[in-house]
């Protein structure tokens, strides 16, 4: 029987720590078990429960005041990560083995890691060894994409990590419950992006006729391609969390193999059908 998993990426705050944490209440709500493991060496703080915690294995503080090491913070989570991906042993045993596990790895911010460095693709070549079917969920804060540019830069960003992962890809924009209404409105256009239109919208900006045409030409591949397209993410929408799940669900076809499961509550011995339907028909 495959297993679940889902990778939440993206950049640093753009939340994913959040993300997991709404996931796990909602999963709740429907009843699905979930689990969580925390794949960030430095954090700090998130508010779900872990079934495994990467600063048990280690952590960047620790990197950081070793003196042979000497490495700042972000050398230090790389190496925390090399350390990882040596050590995927201690994974594996933290994980054991359950059928339909559904999990989600909350991993660190650094763009860096989902863009040429090898450590995620290792980890998950490693989870599809273990039978994962796995789902990138790469996360962008929707405040830094109501402007053309800023909107390019966020899908050539979610590009390199499909491309890197191989694996089926969702992007999600997130944090929509802070957008004004009129930002609302004019996020509307960057979710199922026209790119050719909004090039055109934007070109006027563009003095340079060199970086018009590599603009255009960037346009024209991600369009051209129907690569990239964002769903968006209010934690306080059930809706539209259930919206993200499903699309999700689809990607690793989960469901598909589940046993049908009696409902937790129903206990046929203790129904009395007689008194059931005289009750319906005095009705
Ligand atoms: N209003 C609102 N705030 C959010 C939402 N998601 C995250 N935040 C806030 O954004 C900040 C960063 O969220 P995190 O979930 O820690 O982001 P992250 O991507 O895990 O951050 P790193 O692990 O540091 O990369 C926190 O202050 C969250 O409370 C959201 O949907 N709505
Ligand atoms: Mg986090």
């Amino acid at each position: 029987m495959p297993r679940y998993a889902q990778l939440v990426i993206g950049p640093a705050g753009s939340g994913k720590s959040t993300y997991c944490s709404t996931m796990v209440q909602h999963s709740e709500s429907l009843n699905r078990s979930v689990q969580v493991v925390n794949l960030d060496p430095a954090a700090e703080h998130f508010d779900y429960p872990v079934m495994a915690d990467i600063r048990e294995l280690i952590q960047v503080d620790d990197v950081m005041e070793d003196d042979s090491l000497r490495f700042g913070p972000n050398g230090g989570l790389v190496f925390c990560m090399e350390y990882f991906a040596n050590n995927f042993d201690w994974l594996a045993e933290a994980l054991g083995h359950t059928d339909d596990d559904y999990i989600f790895f909350d991993c660190p911010g650094q763009i860096e890691l989902y863009t040429h460095l090898p450590v995620m693709k290792q980890l998950v070549d490693q989870l599809q060894q273990w039978e994962f079917r796995v789902c990138g969920v790469f996360l962008v804060d929707s405040q830094f994409m109501v402007e053309s540019f800023k909107f390019i830069s966020g899908v050539m960003a979610a590009l390199s990590a499909m491309i890197s992962l191989e694996i089926p890809q969702v992007n999600i924009m997130t944090k929509m419950d802070l957008l004004s209404p009129k930002a609302k409105k004019e996020i509307e256009k960057y979710l199922d992006p026209d790119m050719y239109s909004m090039m055109e919208d934007s070109s006027d900006s563009i003095k340079s006729k060199r970086f018009k045409k590599l603009t255009q030409a960037i346009c024209g591949i991600i369009d051209d391609y129907s690569m990239v397209r964002f769903l968006p993410f209010d934690r306080t929408d059930e809706e539209g969390i259930n919206i993200v799940l499903q699309h999700i669900d689809f990607s690793i076809q989960y469901g598909e193999d589940l046993e049908f499961k009696e409902p937790k509550d129903l206990d046929e011995e203790e129904l009395n059908y007689d008194e059931i339907f005289q009750g319906k028909s005095e009705c």
